[in-house]
């Protein structure tokens, strides 16, 4: 039987995967897809026809939204929504918020939720339909800076109460994903830590390292049963965590069962109620597959479903029989079934190399051109630093016979994007080791870190950092400056193109490492659009005011 979907938030991430999984499962499935980016929206069309239907524009317009209800109306009615759109930003203290990007987070997070559900209830109450929302643990757990993402999931937690409350009709339910592998967290770990107790950005490093994050397609299995076969009406209207018990026992994935296992620390340091790093299981027997599509029997039939997987106990066996029904599935699913068994315990950490006590590290930061080489360059000279610049050790190691990463670095050096922090902090692992072999023991660490991974990770595992010496230059200085050098440089960076991007790489990537530092006390700001002595003079003095002489 026929049924339509409205997805927000569709071309990336979880709503990426809902899309793939809902439209794979049935050929009747039909999908009216909204995000901002068009093309990621015509690639599902290209792929799945005159099944998808899309709108490309911001949640919050109104006019997106009853564009999505008409176009989902063409193909006859609409059986369900998937509210998936959201974003973390702006992440920092209530005694700092913005106002007005706390109000733009709910317009996205919330009332672009409400106004899908006042445009779309007539029209899912005449089909039984059903709203799913996308919500989050912290919508019942604060953490420290995400006060506007949390009080508007738990706005939309309410709403999805009232929605039950007000109208017996209405099927609505609300669902934290878990922490999923998705941009938001890379973002988490790149863009916003800056405003995060380290020792929560730290427990999200981890977990990616860990391979501890939730594949996508998890929830979006989950999002996708309840959207297309829905749920007891013990369920409707309530808030309910990927991996909680409730929803194993009315509904077909079971991630309860590794969630046992699996039960990982918060952000915090508390234990998560809401498992993280789960493995998926679909289960959908024949029978429940038939069931399901009876709309008129929805509740009954997934309270019997219920009693049926009590007495079924979980085999692999069925869990791949139930993959093979699920048209998707079987390539996703099954994916994500043999990809992700749990990993045994992380190793426990055990602390940085060197101690800081023994070895000082002074990271020099600042935009491309700023001037940083050019002082180090003079400290090696006048106070016996040793330095070293993150980008040569990269320019060395690309044309370095024999290396693998050559090719990659070539591109992120050419693309200004970052290197894995992998690479470039095993390089200066090496460098630091050779040079405190040689008995020395002052560095100057130049562009690096430039990016929250890597500060955490050299600073775990090499050496906490004295402090961060950090050079102010604007935009258009450097700019000249970087023109200037790129008539004999070489270097594959120091032209228009290549030198925007850095500017960009440089404002969204690397200034949150300088927050991150200067909420620690940690970072001297010099202005640098002066001349080279000049400035050589402002650093020798923060040099000596540090107790580096
Ligand atoms: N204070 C200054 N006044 C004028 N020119 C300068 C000054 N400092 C550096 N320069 C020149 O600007 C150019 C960029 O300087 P430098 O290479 O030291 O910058 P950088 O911050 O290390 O750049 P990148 O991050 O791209 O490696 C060089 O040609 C250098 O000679
Ligand atoms: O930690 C780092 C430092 C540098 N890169 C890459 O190298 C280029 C050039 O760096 P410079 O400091 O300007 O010499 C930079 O744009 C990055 O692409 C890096 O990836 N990681």
């Amino acid at each position: 039987m026929t049924q339509t979907m409205i997805l927000t938030g569709a071309s990336r991430g979880i709503g990426a995967a809902v899309a793939e999984i809902y439209l794979a499962k049935s050929p009747s499935h039909n999908l009216v897809a909204i995000a901002r980016s068009e093309s990621a929206l015509n690639a599902l069309k290209e792929k799945y026809g005159d099944r998808v239907k899309t709108v490309a524009g911001d949640i919050t317009d109104e006019k997106i939204v009853s564009e999505a209800v008409e176009k989902a109306l063409e193909f006859g009615s609409i059986d369900s929504v998937v509210a998936n759109a959201g974003v973390l930003d702006p992440v920092d203290t209530v005694a700092k918020a913005d106002i007005a990007k706390w109000k733009n987070l709910f317009d996205i997070n919330f009332f672009s939720v409400v106004d899908l559900a006042t445009k779309t209830l007539p029209h899912l109450k005449k089909s039984n339909g059903r709203f799913v929302a996308v919500s989050s643990g912290a919508s019942t757990s604060s953490y420290y800076g995400w006060g506007a993402y949390g009080a508007s999931k738990s706005a939309l937690n309410h709403l999805i109460q009232t929605l039950v409350a007000e109208d017996k009709e209405v099927n609505a339910i609300s669902i934290a994903p878990g922490v999923v592998d998705t941009n938001m967290q890379e973002d988490i770990r790149n863009k916003f830590g800056a405003n995060m107790t380290p020792e929560s950005l730290q427990k999200f490093i981890d977990l990616h390292k860990n391979k501890g994050l939730l594949p996508a397609e998890v929830p979006a299995s989950l999002l996708v049963n309840l959207a297309v076969k829905g749920w007891g009406s013990d369920l409707n209207g309530g808030y309910y965590r990927i991996g909680q018990d409730a929803l194993k026992e009315t509904f077909f994935t079971d991630v309860h069962q590794i969630a046992q296992n699996r039960q990982s620390k918060g952000p915090r340091g508390q234990l998560l109620k809401a498992p993280i790093g789960l493995r998926a299981y679909s289960k959908f027997p024949s029978s429940d597959k038939k069931k399901s599509e009876d709309k008129s029997n929805q509740n009954s039939n997934d309270q019997k479903n219920s009693k049926e997987q009590k007495k079924s106990p979980f085999s692999k066996g069925y869990v791949l029989g139930a993959l093979g029904i699920l048209a998707v599935g079987s390539t996703v699913l099954a994916s994500v079934y043999t990809k992700h068994e749990p990993k045994s315990a992380p190793e426990p950490k055990k602390g940085p190399a060197f101690s800081d006590k023994d070895v000082s590290v002074v990271f020099v930061l600042g935009g491309p051109g700023s001037g940083k080489g050019t002082q180090c360059g003079k400290l090696v000279n006048e106070k016996g630093f040793v330095h070293l610049s993150a980008g040569d050790l990269l320019r060395a190691e690309q044309v370095r016979e024999g290396s693998s990463d050559g090719a990659l670095i070539a591109q992120c050096i050419k693309e200004g994007t970052i290197v894995p922090q992998e690479v470039t902090v095993r390089l200066l692992r090496n460098a630091v080791a050779d040079n405190v072999a040689k008995g020395k023991n002052k560095f100057l660490v130049d562009g690096f870190p430039r990016k929250m991974d890597q500060a955490l990770t050299f600073e775990d595992e090499i050496v906490k950092s004295a402090f961060t010496l950090f050079f102010e230059c604007p935009e258009q200085v450097m700019l000249d400056r970087l023109l200037e050098r790129g008539k004999t440089s070489g270097r594959a960076d120091d032209n228009i193109e290549s030198i925007k991007k850095r500017f960009r790489t440089f404002i969204e990537t690397s200034m949150p490492v300088v927050d991150y530092f200067d909420k620690q006390g940690k970072v001297v700001k010099l202005r640098c659009d002066e001349p080279v002595d000049t400035v050589g003079n402002r650093v020798k003095e923060a040099l000596v005011k540090r107790g580096i002489n």
